[in-house]
């Protein structure tokens, strides 16, 4: 099929790095509470806002939940792989930290708008051969190392769908 306007592609991961970025805070905070990283009865309501939002958008909402739960898969990536980084550093950075209940969450939540949209914008190129490679470019030179490179390449694992092999 014809190639993707640059916007479709590059908008939507974009946002999916934003998200991971987000990640880093998050992990921050959980250094500082000790709390764990995974937090299965916000992950379900994140989930339950993301159906909505695709119900309201004409998205197939088991579609949007297995987006939204990769994005949580790929966020806690981040999360594990920061935190065993200061355990044997034995400190985090001193930068700021916003508050994860009253900031954080609700960044997240905002961007979960933007990434839907960004999500259906992409929808008609997901079948296409040159998924992957339109991907893959989009990816190129948005992390700064490696943790944060695996986690946007499981972040954007699921977008293409490739034809079956008769
Ligand atoms: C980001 C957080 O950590 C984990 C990842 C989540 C996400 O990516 O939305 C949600 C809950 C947690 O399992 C958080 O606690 O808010």
């Amino acid at each position: 099929g014809p190639a993707p306007s640059p916007e479709a592609v590059q908008g939507l991961v974009n946002t999916l790095n934003e998200r991971l970025n987000i990640g880093d805070l998050v992990a921050l905070t959980k250094w500082d509470s000790g709390k764990p990283i995974q937090d299965s009865p916000r992950e379900a309501q994140v989930i339950d806002n993301a159906r909505k939002l695709a119900a309201e958008r004409k998205l197939d909402p088991e579609d949007v939940a297995q987006l939204i739960a990769a994005q949580m898969e790929a966020n806690k990536l981040v999360q594990y792989g920061l935190l065993a980084q200061w355990q044997a550093a034995g400190a985090a950075p001193d930068t700021p930290r916003p508050d994860l209940g009253q900031q954080i969450r609700p960044r997240l939540d905002e961007l979960q708008t933007r990434l839907l949209q960004q999500y259906a914008d992409f929808t008609p190129y997901r079948h296409d051969r040159n998924c992957p490679a339109w991907l893959a470019k989009a990816r190129t030179g948005l992390t700064r190392d490696a943790l944060h490179d695996l986690a946007l390449t499981r972040a954007t694992g699921e977008l293409c769908i490739r034809p079956l092999v008769p």
